[in-house]
Parts: structure tokens; C-alpha cells; sequence
């Protein structure tokens, strides 16, 4: 790991629904340019993760830092405008606009004079988006549109880009697709927290993995200890 200051680091983190507690004091890093994997089984709290760290739900308690700046408690607005971006579950694409309205709103906190270059950003790497510029977002395919979803995320200048579950729903053929391009993202220097039940697929391609559990985390540390250890497999990752 490097002893740089983390891009995100999060500590202490607790929050949940109600009086139910979910996340049970999270701590968690990303340096800049990592890919980092956050496994953990269905209900584990990675998504309840995602949406404190992003301002959707408030925190119990804990920090968020980000990029030297404290985002604890911040709306989600500012999250966005620091540069941390989440591509939701399920995509959230809006099916009955184009595929380049979808993209131009991902730009809302964006000046507008950077919206065209960064729409070319993004047809450079999703070259397929440019062919459907006014397809309707809803009648594209489960592949396509997860892709436009990464296109609007894009779209907000991020400096770490939060993917939850995006290979979830699509074949395996797919699957494949939707590694390649978080390579390609990865070549970029772009951080990534990538938050996947694909738990082979995402540690070839991490530079460190989290296992969280009943909302904690349970291991931290590098894809091949994690991988090369029956104990660690058994234990997290039910393999
Ligand atoms: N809006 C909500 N209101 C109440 N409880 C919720 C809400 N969202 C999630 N939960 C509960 O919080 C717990 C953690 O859910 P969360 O979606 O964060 O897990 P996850 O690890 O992302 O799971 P998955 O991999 O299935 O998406 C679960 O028990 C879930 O039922």
C-alpha cells in the first residue's frame, strides 16, 4: 500500500435504517489510481456502504475523507462535486430520455462549457454509446445501458468512481464486456471501488480486496492472500 494519503479513506463508519444498525464501524481505503474490491454476501451492508459514503443516508457516526477534504455528513451534492461517483445498483438509468441526455446529466455539477469535451470523452471509450446518441436509454440492452451508466458517471469528472454490482444481470459474455472496460477505466489512472458478488473477476482485476460481513470488515488485504488461502476462501467468500 502506499503511504501517500488515501483518495478516500473512511473510518469508524456507522449508520443503518431506522433504529436498525447496519454498518457497524467501517474502515476503508482507496488510494489514488487503485482498484479496490469490496466483497461481502448479499446484506452484507456494501451498499448501505456506498450510500453513507456518498451523502445519500447520513452517518451515524465516523469520517469520511476524501481528496484531504472531510466530506462527514457533507450533502450529496458536494460528494459529487469533490469527485467521488457512485454508478448505482441497477443502473438508474432513465429509460424514457436518449442516450445523450442520459449522459448530459451526469454533468449537473459540471461547468457547462465541459460537457461537449467530456461527452467525447466517453464516446472515445465507449465508442458504442456514439452509435445510439438518441436511442431511448429504456429499449437498450442490459450491457448497453450499464455502460451508460459508467458514460454518466463519467460525465462528472471523477476522481474515484464507486461501481456497485455492475456486471449483476448480464450474461456471461456480457460479464467479460463489462471487466474489459473497467480495465480500460483503470488504465486511465482512474480509482475504483468496485463492489461485486463476481468475486473471481473482480479480484484478478483488484489491486487490494475488502471482504465486509454483517457490517464490517472482515479481511483487507491483497487479492492473491485472499485467493490463495482455503481458510480466508471458506471463511468469506463461501468457495
Ligand atoms: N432502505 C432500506 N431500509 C431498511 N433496510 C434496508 C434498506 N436498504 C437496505 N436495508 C437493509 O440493510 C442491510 C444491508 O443491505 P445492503 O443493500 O447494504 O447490502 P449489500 O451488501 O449491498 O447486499 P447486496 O449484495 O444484496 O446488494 C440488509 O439487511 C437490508 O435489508
Amino acid at each position: 500500500m502506499s503511504t501517500a494519503a488515501p483518495l478516500l479513506g473512511i473510518a469508524g463508519l456507522r449508520g443503518g435504517y431506522g433504529r436498525v444498525e447496519v454498518l457497524r464501524g467501517v474502515d476503508l481505503q482507496v488510494n489514488p489510481g487503485e482498484t479496490v474490491a469490496l466483497l461481502g454476501s448479499n446484506g452484507a451492508g456494501k451498499s448501505t456502504l456506498n450510500n453513507v459514503v456518498c451523502g445519500i443516508y447520513q452517518a451515524w457516526a465516523g469520517t469520511v475523507a476524501f481528496g484531504g477534504a472531510d466530506l462527514s455528513g457533507a450533502h450529496y451534492t458536494e460528494v459529487v462535486k469533490a469527485g467521488l461517483i457512485q454508478v448505482p445498483e441497477g443502473r438508474k438509468i432513465f429509460p424514457n430520455l436518449s442516450v445523450l441526455e442520459n449522459l448530459s446529466l451526469g454533468s449537473f455539477t459540471r461547468a457547462r462549457e465541459r460537457r461537449a469535451e467530456n461527452i467525447d470523452k466517453v464516446f472515445a471509450t465507449f465508442p458504442r454509446l456514439k452509435e445510439r446518441t438518441g436511442q431511448l436509454a429504456g429499449t437498450m440492452s442490459g450491457g448497453e445501458q450499464q455502460m451508460l451508466a459508467i458514460g454518466r458517471g463519467l460525465m462528472a469528472e471523477p476522481r474515484l468512481l464507486i461501481l456497485d454490482e455492475p456486471s449483476l444481470g448480464l450474461s456471461p459474455l456480457l460479464v467479460e464486456e463489462m471487466f474489459g472496460l473497467i480495465r480500460q477505466l483503470r488504465a486511465t489512472g482512474l480509482a475504483v471501488l468496485l463492489v461485486e458478488q463476481n468475486v473471481g473477476q473482480s479480484l484478478e482485476i483488484a489491486d487490494r480486496a475488502y471482504v465486509m460481513e454483517n457490517g464490517s470488515i472482515r479481511f483487507a488485504g491483497a487479492p492473491d492472500e485472499l485467493l490463495r488461502s482455503d481458510e480466508l476462501r471458506r471463511a468469506y467468500l463461501g468457495l
